[in-house]
This record gives structure tokens, sequence and C-alpha cells, in this order.
């Protein structure tokens, strides 16, 4: 890299040669003033090998700026030239210096400091101050669209190194880093610890520095412990991690417990000036920030968090949100920044580890709910509910229809007993890739699951009914005889039952079961033609079976249908069993109040087992705002331009069709 004489570091490493060469040459200048510039020569090299073409930028925002360059100062750069022929002793520095001032880049950096001054004197706004990560979230995106030439041209030109330092010195211009003007140096730094003592200066903004620190119990220093990504001495390139703070504004640091150096810090005016020895075995990081994205499985409040090290520095989220994971370093405490907030900071937020050592330290009820009656012996399913209601192959759920109050119990205990197949491995966080379902792959799999009574059926039934052309339903199987007025493949599939046996040990349904003797079972065939339709294909499950369409294949979006609280439950419930329109020819249901009750037991009990399968959680008080809404969720999510964060696993491994289980929280 350093062989690469254009590179910046390079021409950075030969201004700070040809500075000390100036400064040997120089018979005017004093050796303070020598010295101060080989200093101020050394922080600047320094502070440019870290952030690239940019720095030259911040060499000035963060050190004391150097004059600015008369106008039209690339017209004086020839003549320099000329002249600088008869100072230059040793051919060799002068074949540098030529190719130094001929440089193109430096004379287009004149150009662009010029432009800039032009631009000052209008005093513009930026319309944009985060130019940079917006631009390389945009190429994230664009990785996983359709191939097309201009999106691969566009997302190699947001990759270009040139292009992504022209943002970064956009954004810093945008966000005024460069204001005000730090004073120079001090000059009483003692000769012998110039080696190994850096001093910074950050402008102190209403931003927070972005790190904490601690006391080093063997020696007594103050250790810098994290530096948050994104922050302001992340931003600075200045402070690292196990970098020794000496002293903040000339005050020392010695015999300090970090908690009296917070007021030194919060007292300081427009600046902030540190002391530091730099870490002995910094690793560099800059270079791989990771691109980790995860889903969030459970809610965290650094706030009623006791452990974390700093709550301001901590990061709120609620289970399924999406985290860029920036640091995984730490065992115990990553650094993650919030996607739906944007361009965030990053923050802490408890590692995978530490959480799941959590959970199963606290066994939250949520994972280890006692049953409250022993599941019946028997596998079969009470189809109660099935009470021959079609409309286009709807009919009642195979979830476990509605019970009677006194079955509720046991029915409640069967359905939650049978879905403990994900709690192996505490839900934690589970990673997520991007995903832009090609415009082509119309077909979608909504997934609808809730308590018996609140309202699937009844959502899904006038979903059809509002656009049949873009919804469909899985035609099930039956074993049973065809009744008058049932066809083939529209009501059901009649099929025998020995081919019904005979599917399900080829695992071919996604949910069977027995009433009255007879099997009736959604299989997965029935699934794929709907969605070879280009249909949206609505599937309403009892939520264990979500994991058997959980896959690359189907990549579900899956919707929970929610009761409101008992009160309201009681009455939109109430207001719905008065005659309505006689037209409609979905019976009544009327429940009693334990009915209520149960429903909204069993809610919570799905959302504790199930909530971090779910998209989406749709609250069914008023049926005709929770159809509006649920619409408008499938339609949001069928645009094109909607990225949707879909498990890594998928799209790992959209070869491997029946990899369903969530295996892998990471
Ligand atoms: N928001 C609502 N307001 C009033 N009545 C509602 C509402 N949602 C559903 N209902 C009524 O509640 C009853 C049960 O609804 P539905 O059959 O859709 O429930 P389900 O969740 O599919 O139950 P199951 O799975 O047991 O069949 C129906 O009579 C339906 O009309």
């Amino acid at each position: 890299m350093v062989s690469n004489k254009n590179h910046p570091q390079c021409i950075i490493g030969r201004v700070a040669t040809l500075s000390a060469w100036l400064g040997r040459n120089s018979s005017t200048e004093s050796s303070t003033v020598r010295r101060k510039r080989r200093r101020r020569t050394r922080q600047c090299r320094w502070t440019a090998c870290r952030r690239g073409v940019c720095v030259q930028y911040y060499v000035g925002v963060w050190c004391a700026p150097p004059p600015p360059p008369p106008p039209d100062a690339c017209r004086l750069l020839s003549p320099v030239m000329s002249g600088a022929g008869s100072h230059a002793d040793r051919e060799e520095d002068y074949r540098f210096l030529h190719s130094m001032l001929m440089e193109k880049k430096l004379h287009l950096l004149f150009k662009i400091h010029e432009r800039l001054r032009r631009f000052e004197s209008r005093c513009p706004s930026a319309v944009q101050e985060h130019a940079a990560s917006l631009a390389s979230d945009l190429a994230k995106d664009l990785m996983y669209q359709s191939q097309k030439d201009e999106v691969k041209e566009l997302v190699a030109l947001l990759n270009q190194a040139l292009f992504k330092s022209l943002l970064s010195v956009h954004d810093a211009v945008a966000q005024k880093d460069f204001q005000p003007t730090l004073p120079p140096i001090p000059d009483d730094t003692l000769e012998e610890e110039e080696d190994s003592v850096k001093l910074v200066s950050l402008v102190k903004t209403k931003e927070p520095l972005g790190a904490t620190i601690k006391k080093d119990q063997s020696t007594g220093a103050i250790i810098v412990a994290r530096i948050m990504q994104g922050g302001a001495a992340d931003k600075s390139g200045l402070i690292h991690e196990g970098d020794e703070l000496k002293e903040v504004n000339g005050v020392s640091l010695e015999h300090r417990k970090p908690k009296e150096i917070l007021p030194l810090l919060a007292r300081s005016q427009s600046e902030i000036k540190f002391k530091i020895v730099p870490a002995f075995d910094r690793k560099d990081v800059s270079s791989n920030k990771a691109k980790l994205f995860v889903r969030a499985l459970f809610d965290y409040d650094p706030g009623e968090d006791p452990a974390v090290p700093c709550k301001a520095a901590a990061v709120a989220f609620k289970r399924g949100d999406v985290l860029q994971v920036v640091s995984a370093e730490d065992d115990v405490w990553w650094q993650a920044r919030l996607l739906r907030d944007g361009r965030a900071r990053a923050g802490l937020i408890p590692s995978q580890q530490l959480q799941e050592r959590r959970v199963a330290l606290q066994r939250p009820e949520a994972l280890f709910r006692p049953r409250r009656e022993k599941p019946p012996a028997s596998e079969d399913v009470d189809y109660g509910a099935i009470t021959g209601i079609h409309i286009g192959g709807i009919r009642r759920s195979f979830r476990l229809g509605k019970k009677s109050s006194l079955t509720t119990d046991a029915a409640g205990s069967r359905r939650w007993s049978a879905g403990m197949h994900g709690s192996v491995c505490p839900p934690t966080y589970i990673e997520v890739m991007p995903y832009h379902s090609p415009p082509e792959d119309r077909g979608r799999l909504v997934v609808l699951v809730g308590p018996s009574g609140v309202g699937v059926n009844e959502l899904k039934r006038r979903l059809l009914i509002s656009d049949p052309d873009r919804y469909g339903v899985a035609v099930p199987h039956t074993t049973r005889e065809r009744r008058a007025r049932e066809a083939e493949g529209v009501h059901y599939h009649f099929v025998s039952v020995h081919a019904f046996e005979e599917a399900v040990l080829k695992h071919k349904f996604i949910e069977y079961g027995r009433h009255t003797g007879q099997y009736y079972g959604t299989s997965l065939d029935s699934v794929h033609q709907v969605l070879a339709k280009g249909k949206v294909c609505l599937l309403d499950v009892h939520p264990s079976k979500i994991k058997v369409v959980y896959t690359s294949e189907f990549k579900p979006h899956v919707v929970f249908v929610k009761p409101p609280c008992v009160e309201e439950l009681r009455l939109t419930r109430r207001r719905a069993e008065a005659p309505g329109d006689p037209k409609d020819t979905n019976p009544l249901r009327i429940f009693s109040d334990q009915d209520l009750e149960d429903m909204g037991a069993q809610a919570e009990a799905i959302d504790s087992q199930y909530g971090h399968l779910f998209d989406r959680v749709i609250i069914n008080s008023d049926m005709a705002a929770a159809l509006r809404e649920l619409r408008g969720d499938l339609e949001r999510t069928e645009g094109e331009e909607d990225v949707r964060w879909v498990p890594a696993e998928w799209i790992r491994s959209l070869e491997r069709r029946s990899c369903g289980r969530l295996s892998s929280w990471i």
C-alpha cells in the first residue's frame, strides 16, 4: 500500500518529510518554532494515516488550522516550483518537491478549497449531514437488488474509496466539524514525553464523547474502556480503547476515580483537551467494522438493567427491532446501532452470551410457564369448530377451534405444551439480512396466528372477499365423503385414508388432525398451488406450526392477531352479537366472560412463546380498523421498494428446502 506513491498516506508521509526538511533547512526559524512544527506535523501525520484523504481536512479540523492559501492558489504553484529549484540542494529533494507540487490531487484540493471559500460567503446550509452513511446503507441495500447493470454500476460507484472520502468530507463540512478553530498545541510538553504522550483537542458539541472509562485496578490508571462506534471520539479517530488518560483540560487524573472525571468533562466549554498515553497494542478496527445485523428477540431497557456499565451509553430496543452490531469483540457487551433510528449512534447492548445466561438464571415465566393441566394423551385435534362454512376454500380454522369455557384450560395447555420446540436456546438475537423479493415473485405466504375466537378467520374471509384476485387460501385435504355442492379442489381435496396417511408419513402437511373419525389437513403443496398463481396465500395455523413454513423457501410474513384488553373485547364482541347484516352468512359466536378472559391469556402465552417470529402485531378491536391495518401492512410489504429483514440463514441457504427450524440464534 505504501509503495503506491499516489496513496493519501504516502502523500501525507511525504508532506511530513518535506515539512521536516524545510524545518531543518530554514535558518530563520527558532528551535521552539521548529519543535512546535515537528510536533504538529507528527500529530497531523498520525491522524492522516487513520483517515485517508478526508483526513487532510480533519487535520485542519482537530488541530490548529493551516493558513488558507490565497485565492487562485493553483496558479501560484507553478512559480513556487520554478523558484524551489535553487533552494533544494539535493536532486532527490527537488524531484520529490516537484512531483508533490505538480500532484494532480493537490491541485484538485486547492480547487475544492477555493470553491468552498466562495460558498462560505454565501452561507449555504447542508441538506444532508450524513451523506456517507446514507450512501453506505444504499450500497448495502442495492447489493440485494436485481442485478441490473445500472444498479451494479451505482453500487461500484458508491463503494469507491474516493467517492466515500468525498462524502465524508462533505459530512464534516455539513456538520461544521471545523468550528470553532482550536488553539495551537501548548508548548509546555516535556520533550522526553513527546514519543509517548499524545495531545488531543476535541471540539465540544451537544453530542456526548461516546467513550467509557475505567480505572485499571493494578496501576490505578484511567483507561478508555470502550469507544462507541460513530460517536464523537470514534469519528475523531484520535482516542482508542486502551488509551490511558493522563489529563483532561490540564487537570491531572492521577489518583482520581472515573466518576470524578465526568464533572471535568462537563465543565469544559468549547473544547476538551486530553493528554493521552496511546494503548501499546491497539488493534485497528476501523477497516473491519462489523456488518452484522440482528433482530432482537427480547425487549431491553438499560434503565432497568443494574449491570450495564453505563446507562447513557446503552441502547434500548424492543423485540423485533433490527440492530446493526458494530462491535462484538467484548464477550459481555456488544455495541450496536438501532436501525429504525436511522443514523443513531452505536451503544451498548447485552451480548448473546450475557442474555442467554440471564434467561437461564432468571427462568422467566415466559419461557418456563407451568402447565395448568396435564395434556390429554390423545393426539386427536378437536374439530368442533369445523362447521361446514365454506367460502372458496375457507372453513373454520384447523387451529383448535372454539372451545366451551369448560374445555379451555385443557385446550390451552395442549396448545402451548406442543410449542416448546424453540426453547432449547433462549431467544436472544437472530442474524438477519435485507431481502428484496424480485418483482416477478408476486406470490407470498402470509401466516395469520392468534388465540381462538380473536377473528383470524373473519379477517381472512374479508380480505378474500375484498380482492379475490390478490388473495387466496390453501385448499385443505380430507378423508370424509364429498357432500352435495362441494367441489374437488375448491372446498377440499378429497382423498382416501391410505393416501392421507402416506402424505403424513412424507411430511406433506403443515398441520393435520382428526375430527369425528375423519382426517383433515393443510398440505405444503396446496400452499404452493396458491403461490404459483402469483397470489398472497393466507394461512391460518396454530403458532407451533409456523416453524414448518419458516423456511427460505416460503419466507413467510407472520401476523399475530391480538385481542384488545378484556373490557374492549367485551364491548366489541357483545356489540357484534346484536343483529347485523342479514346477508352476512358468517354465524355469530357468543363469547362468555370466561371465553374473553381466556382469549387474553392465550394471546399472552402465544406472544411470549412465539413473539420473536412475528413480523406484525394487529390488535383486533374494531374489525374494520383491523382489516384496514392488515391490508395496509400486506400492501406495504408487497411493495417493490420494501426491504424485509429476514433470517440470514434463509438467504444463505436458499437452495436448502427444508431447513425450517430456527436453529441458529446467534
Ligand atoms: N373485531 C371484531 N368485532 C366483533 N366481532 C368480531 C371481531 N372479530 C371477530 N369477531 C367475531 O368473533 C367471532 C370469531 O371470529 P373468528 O371465527 O374469525 O375467530 P377465529 O380467530 O378464526 O377463531 P377460530 O380459530 O376458533 O375459528 C366471529 O363471530 C366474528 O364475527
